[in-house]
C-alpha cells in the first residue's frame, strides 16, 4: 500500500523535530515537505535544524529542502502543524481550505466551535466536527487538533474516571522547560526555581477540559457540566509534565478502584501504530511517576499515574512535547485515516 504523503510546518522546531522523530519509519505516513521560516528555507533540513533530540537525525530527512510555509509549495495529504499560534491563526485555514487535512498543535483553533478537539483514547467521536466544519467554512481540507499538552495528560487520566461520576477536579502542574520552547525561559530564571506562572495555561486546561468530555449531538458539542480548577508551574525539568489531581466523584470509589478502573483502561486502539501498549500505566511505588522515570514510557505516549489516595487524589506524568504534542497529533492522523477522513 503506498504510504500517505505528509508535510511537517514548523519542522525545524521543538516540536516539529519530535514530528520528525514520531514520522520516522512509520508505516502508513511518509514526510513529503519540511517547511519553515524564510531563515531555514532553501537549505538542507540537516544544516537548519539544529537537532536537540538525543538519536540520531533520521537519513530520510537530513537531505530534504526545507520550503516557506506556503500551500502550493507542499505535495501532502495532510500537514502537521507546529507554527507559533499567532502565525497558525492565518496559516492553518489557508492550507485547510487549499484540500489540506490539517493536523494542528498550536492553542490557535482549539475551542473553535466546528473544530475538533480531539484525543483518541476519550472522544474519538468529536471527529464528526470535521463533517460539520466542512460544511461551515466550505473548504475542501480540514483541521484537526490535540490538546494543550497538559490538559492532554490529566485527560487521559480522566477517561476511567467517568463511570464514578466527575463532579469536579483540581489540578496542580509542574510543567517542564521544553513546554516554554528552546529559547523560552532563560537558565537564570528556572535553574534552583520554580515559577508559579504560565500564561494562559490555567485558563487552557480549565476550558480545553470541559469541551474535550463534552457531548456531541452530530452538530456541536455541549461542555462537561463539572468544574475544573487549575494551578500552573514551571519547574526545572528538561521534558515531562507532572499533575497532581483530586478528582470529586459522585460514587466516592476508593483508591483500590480507581487503581482499577486505570489498569482496565483498554480505548481499543491497538491497530494504530503511535497508540501505545498501556496509555495509562499505574505505577505503585510510593516515589512514582517521576519525569526522568517515567516519561518515555510506551514511546512516550503513556501517561503514567501513582500515589492513587482517598480522596481521589493521584500523580499522573506524561512526555510533554510527544504525547503532549508531536505523538498526539500523529495518533489523532493515525484515527483519521481509520475513520476515512484522509
Ligand atoms: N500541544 C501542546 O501543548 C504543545 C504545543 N506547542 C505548540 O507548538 C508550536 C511550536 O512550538 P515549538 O516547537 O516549541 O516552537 P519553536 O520556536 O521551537 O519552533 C517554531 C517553528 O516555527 C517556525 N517559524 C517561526 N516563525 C516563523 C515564520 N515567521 N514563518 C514561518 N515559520 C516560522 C520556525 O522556523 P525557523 O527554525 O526557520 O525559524 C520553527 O520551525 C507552538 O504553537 C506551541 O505553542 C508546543 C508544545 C506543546
Ligand atoms: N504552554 C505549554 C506548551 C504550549 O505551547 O502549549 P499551548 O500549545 O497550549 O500554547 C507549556 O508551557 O508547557
Amino acid at each position: 500500500m503506498a504510504k500517505i504523503k505528509v508535510g511537517v510546518l514548523g519542522a525545524t522546531g521543538n516540536v516539529g523535530q519530535r514530528f520528525i522523530q514520531a514520522l520516522d519509519n512509520h508505516p502508513w505516513f511518509e514526510i513529503s515537505a519540511l517547511a519553515a521560516s524564510e531563515r531555514s528555507a532553501g537549505k538542507k533540513y540537516g544544516e537548519v535544524a539544529d537537532w536537540k533530540i538525543g538519536t540520531e537525525i533520521p537519513e530520510a530527512v537530513e537531505d530534504i529542502e526545507v520550503v516557506t510555509i506556503d500551500p502550493k509549495k507542499i505535495d501532502a495529504d495532510i500537514v502537521f502543524s507546529a507554527l507559533p499560534a499567532d502565525l497558525a491563526k492565518t496559516i492553518e485555514p489557508a492550507f485547510a481550505q487549499e484540500g489540506f487535512v490539517v493536523a494542528s498543535n498550536a492553542a490557535s483553533f482549539r475551542m473553535e466551535e466546528d473544530i475538533p478537539l480531539a484525543i483518541p483514547e476519550v472522544n474519538p467521536d468529536h471527529l464528526g466536527l470535521i463533517d460539520v466544519q466542512k460544511k461551515n467554512r466550505k473548504w475542501d481540507g480540514c483541521i484537526i487538533t490535540n490538546p494543550n499538552c497538559s490538559t492532554i495528560m490529566m485527560a487521559v487520566t480522566l477517561k476511567p474516571l467517568l463511570q464514578f461520576g466527575i463532579e469536579s477536579i483540581n489540578v496542580a502542574t509542574m510543567q517542564a522547560i521544553s513546554g516554554a520552547g528552546y529559547n523560552g525561559i532563560y537558565a537564570m530564571s528556572i535553574y534552583d526555581n520554580v515559577v508559579p506562572y504560565i500564561g494562559g495555561e490555567e485558563e487552557k486546561i480549565q476550558s480545553e477540559t470541559l469541551k474535550i468530555f463534552g457531548d456531541f449531538d452530530g452538530s456541536k458539542v455541549k461542555n462537561a457540566p463539572f468544574k475544573v480548577s487549575a494551578s500552573c508551574h514551571r519547574v526545572p525539568v528538561i521534558d515531562g509534565h507532572t499533575e497532581a489531581v483530586w478528582a470529586t466523584l459522585a460514587k466516592n470509589p476508593k483508591p483500590e478502584d480507581v487503581r482499577d478502573a486505570f489498569l482496565k483502561f483498554d480505548p481499543g486502539l491497538s491497530h494504530l501504530p503511535t497508540e501505545p501498549k498501556h496509555p495509562i500505566i499505574v505505577r505503585d511505588e510510593p516515589d512514582r511517576p517521576q519525569p526522568r522515570l517515567d516519561r518515555d514510557m510506551g514511546n512516550g505516549m503513556s501517561v503514567s499515574v501513582g500515589r492513587i489516595r482517598e480522596g481521589i487524589r493521584y500523580i499522573a506524568l506524561g512526555h510533554n512535547t510527544i504525547r503532549g504534542a508531536a505523538g498526539a497529533s500523529v495518533l489523532n492522523a493515525e484515527l483519521l485515516k481509520e475513520k476515512g477522513y484522509l
